[in-house]
């Protein structure tokens, strides 16, 4: 598909639902008023959840494009687009089988659209991108999107073209380990889908050496890296209680990696008592020093889960440099997302810390002031 760009109206006023109340605007006037995000996962590892916690800090609900194919994969809100990468699929689902590859395969991509779409957006020009449509498997006609302040490029492949990759102004890589991808697939693939689990099984199997090779290995240029593994508080939990780990890179220009009580120590903390209430097997909260493929990374870990969510304001107010703009701000975004998948464990904080963090890069970059959503 031949790549098309247009010139949009080069100045477009923004505004989020909180600010229009206040009557404070955020203008994007030209490049440098724009950001791209980059998220990379396997496909079920919580792209979606992540995001809408992330798009929620910058108000607006999230729609896909008005009047536009109904089986659309883009996400439009006031500050954030969110473009999902499985549309530059060169190959479409009779393609990949045709060539016996999966969609996690390079050779199933196209990088050079991606790369050239990704630049036109991040400079202020629309695009028409196609889509990749996941009920039929086929690539559906393009869609227009118009650049906006915030393009999110979310998918299986946003680091792995070096191009693309050094478009995205902040990394992001979801890292779910294999027992938790698999619980989370068959809750998900089972309930809502009704596959059965001898196909989740092999579909999982199928995908593993190409998650592998090409998926995986992103993971080193992540500036953030939210890590989900089986909980060490009980052994053989069946993937119900999680042990989540947010990996920081340290010395970065545009964001200030969060601590717990003390930048730069070690430490291991059990919340649990007078001021935070827990069932078995508890809370445990690590923070410390590390290395993430050679880069010197500080580690913000939970294990287990909240019984109260309104008392995270009490883990909140031990958390330092968490870009938050009021004292509870964290709390605030956790109580009013709390339906999402998460909520009372350490992904749905560890996401909500990096839906500020991008916020903060946002800012940093812009010299913009977001006003904060109100709950
Ligand atoms: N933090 C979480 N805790 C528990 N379950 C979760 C969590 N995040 C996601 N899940 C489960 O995983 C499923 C997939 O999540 P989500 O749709 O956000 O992933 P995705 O990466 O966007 O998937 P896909 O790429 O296949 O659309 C959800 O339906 C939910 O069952
Ligand atoms: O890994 C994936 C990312 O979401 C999908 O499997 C890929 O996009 C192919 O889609 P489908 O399975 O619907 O043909």
């Amino acid at each position: 598909m031949a790549s098309t760009m247009r010139t949009s109206a080069p100045v477009r006023v923004f505004t989020t639902r909180a600010a229009s109340r206040r009557t404070v605007v955020v203008k994007a006037a030209d490049e440098k008023k724009r950001i791209v995000i980059g998220l990379a996962a396997d496909s079920g590892c919580g792209k979606s959840t992540f995001m809408r916690r992330m798009t929620g800090i910058f108000g607006g609900a999230p729609k896909p494009p008005a009047g536009g194919n109904p089986d659309s994969n883009t996400l439009i809100s006031d500050m954030t687009t969110v473009i999902c990468l499985d549309d530059y699929h060169s190959l479409d689902r009779k393609g990949r089988s045709a060539a016996g590859v999966t969609a996690l395969d390079p050779k199933a991509q196209h990088f050079d659209l991606m790369y050239n779409q990704v630049k036109a957006l991040k400079e202020g020009k629309a695009v028409d991108k196609p889509i990749y449509n996941h009920v039929t498997g086929i690539l559906d006609p393009a869609e227009t999107i118009n650049a906006s302040n915030i393009l999110v490029i979310e998918g299986l492949h946003p680091f792995y073209d070096e191009r693309v990759r050094d478009l995205c102004d902040f990394k992001v890589y979801l890292d779910i380990s294999d027992e938790i991808k698999f619980a989370w697939k068959i809750q998900r693939d089972m309930a809502e889908r009704g596959h059965s689990l001898d196909s989740i099984k092999k579909s999982i199997e199928s995908r593993k050496p190409d998650f592998d090779a090409y998926i995986d290995p992103q993971k080193k240029h992540a500036d953030m890296i939210i890590q989900v593994l089986p909980t060490q508080l009980v052994p053989d939990d069946e993937g119900k209680i999680l042990r989540v780990r947010l990996i920081q890179k340290e010395g970065k220009k545009l964001f200030d990696p969060v601590y717990l009580f003390d930048e730069g120590s070690t430490i291991s903390w059990i919340p649990c008592g007078r001021k935070l209430t827990c069932s078995f097997p508890g809370i445990k909260f690590y923070y410390g020093p590390d290395t993430w493929y050679g880069e010197d990374v500080s580690v913000l870990e939970m294990d287990g889960q909240f019984d109260k969510l309104e008392e995270l304001i009490y883990v909140e107010s031990h958390l330092s440099n968490t870009s938050a703009k009021f004292y509870g701000e964290i709390t605030q975004q956790m109580l009013k997302n709390s339906s999402f998948p998460g909520s009372n464990n350490g992904t749905g904080l560890l996401q909500t810390i990096i839906g500020l963090k991008v916020r903060e890069v946002y800012e940093r970059i812009t010299s913009q002031t977001v006003v904060p959503t109100s709950a």
